[in-house]
């Protein structure tokens, strides 16, 4: 996308055609670097290839592990299972996943590596990972608490059991989850403080981590102990992305027609496949929505909850002023964009006042995207009903869904630039 704003035209007739999401991002992520972590070759098919996952491939391909491409949906990964730290800072974007999960793994590697991002990455907080990570003997350092982070590793831990606080983000535990079943001893995780926002993403990991070979056990709700098996290559599908499906899901209600993902709603393993029930009452969405179990959908939900039949409140969205952006902010900025008095900030919750005659009127509003892509994919649905929206830095949504623009065109969705 080279422009650097895109007006959506309403299309006037409902979105009816097939469009399958891209590979899921977590999954990907997390599939890259086991079968980095492991002997041998692994073929990842039904790969999602974007800024996310390609920052990933980079970073081990800069520590010495071959990631080819043979096809647009396949990495074929070949590894020693040494990460050999790399002759430079490894860059990782934006990516949430590939910067946590690295941070993690490279700590029992051997040797300096140093994690970066771009700057938001630099504004999101990694500092609870850092100080478990030194809690274990790690030498590492994070002085602004975010990105970039200096590891110094032996190889080794120096203890068996870490506890960690995953109020502000699940990836530290999946993170730690990963890198433990390379330790050279059966280790135990243990959670600190507010319990995890979206569990679901601690099942994804445990779910890869078997499939390439790991033992985990789960004694309690709030502790796991994984065996010092190290990871198998091993052939790995993906599925679908669940976030990018919300958008469709959501095209879909919002214009009353069919889309056909080629995946069943239920056939789903990540979390934000939840929304997929929510989506589904619309325009009679419930009148209070928590979002902790399916925050990265809450962007999605909250704009469709403008067209709604009644208020929505989003509650358990805390930590969504964490991620690319203040998701909540950018939520609450956009909604009044478009008409002041749309939604509301009350502590960490969003209110948004739904006004189903939104629908079919001109209200030119240019969208703030704040560089993060869910807030681009999810304004757009607003421009499917009304006229005048424009989507600031649409390039944006290439950190996991390159084709979405394309995607919206391929069922008639047409677009100005600027
Ligand atoms: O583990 C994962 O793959 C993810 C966990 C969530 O982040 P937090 O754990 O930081 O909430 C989610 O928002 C992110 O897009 C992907
Ligand atoms: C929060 C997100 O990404 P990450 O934390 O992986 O950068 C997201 O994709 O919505």
């Amino acid at each position: 996308m080279t422009t650097d704003r895109l007006t959506i035209i309403p299309p006037g007739h409902p979105l009816t055609g097939r469009v399958s999401p891209p590979g899921s991002k977590s999954i990907t992520n997390r599939a890259l670097l086991l079968a980095g972590l492991a002997k041998g070759t692994s073929r990842l098919t039904g790969a999602l290839k974007s800024d996310d996952t390609r920052y990933m491939a980079e970073a081990l391909r800069a520590m010495g592990v071959t990631v080819e491409e043979p096809d647009a949906t396949t990495f074929v990964v070949t590894s020693s299972g040494e990460l050999t730290p790399p002759d430079a800072p490894l860059f990782l974007g934006n990516a949430g996943t590939a910067t946590r999960f690295l941070t993690a793994a490279l700590a029992l590697g051997r040797g300096r590596y140093v994690v970066d991002g771009d700057e938001h990455m630099r504004k999101r907080p990694i500092k609870p990972l850092v100080d478990a990570l030194r809690s274990l003997g790690v030498a590492i350092d994070a002085p602004t608490g975010c990105p970039p982070v200096t590891i110094d590793a032996t190889g080794a831990f120096a203890e068996n059991r870490v506890v960690i606080d995953a109020g502000l983000s699940s990836q530290y535990v999946s993170a730690l989850l990963m890198a433990a079943a390379c330790a050279d001893a059966p280790f135990e995780i243990a959670l600190a403080g507010a319990d995890i926002g979206a569990r679901g993403y601690i099942d994804l990991t445990l779910a890869a981590m078997r499939a390439f070979g790991a033992r985990v056990e789960q004694p309690t709700p709030a502790s796991w102990r994984i065996e010092p098996t190290g990871y198998t290559a091993t052939d790995f599908h993906i599925e679908p992305d669940a976030s990018a499906a919300t958008y469709l899901w959501a095209a879909e209600v919002l214009t009353g027609g069919t889309i056909d993902i080629g995946t069943p709603a239920g056939a789903f393993t990540q979390p934000d496949a939840k929304a997929h029930d929510v989506i589904a009452a619309f325009p009679s969405m419930p009148a209070v929505i928590d979002g902790s179990q399916m925050q990265d959908a809450i962007p999605t939900i909250a704009v469709l909850a403008a067209f709604n039949d009644k208020p929505v409140r989003f509650t358990g969205i805390a930590n969504l002023r964490v991620k690319e952006c203040d998701r909540v902010r950018a939520l609450s900025t956009g909604l009044n964009n478009i008409r002041p008095g749309l939604a509301t900030e009350e502590g960490d919750d969003l209110l948004v006042f739904a006004d189903p005659a939104l629908a079919g009127q001109n209200l030119p509003a240019a969208i703030d995207t704040f560089a993060d892509h869910r807030i681009a994919m999810s304004f757009a649905l607003a421009g499917l009903k009304i006229s005048g929206i424009t989507i600031l830095d649409p390039g944006c949504v290439a950190k996991t869904y390159p084709d979405y623009w394309d995607a919206l065109a391929s069922l008639g969705v047409e677009y100005k630039a600027g």
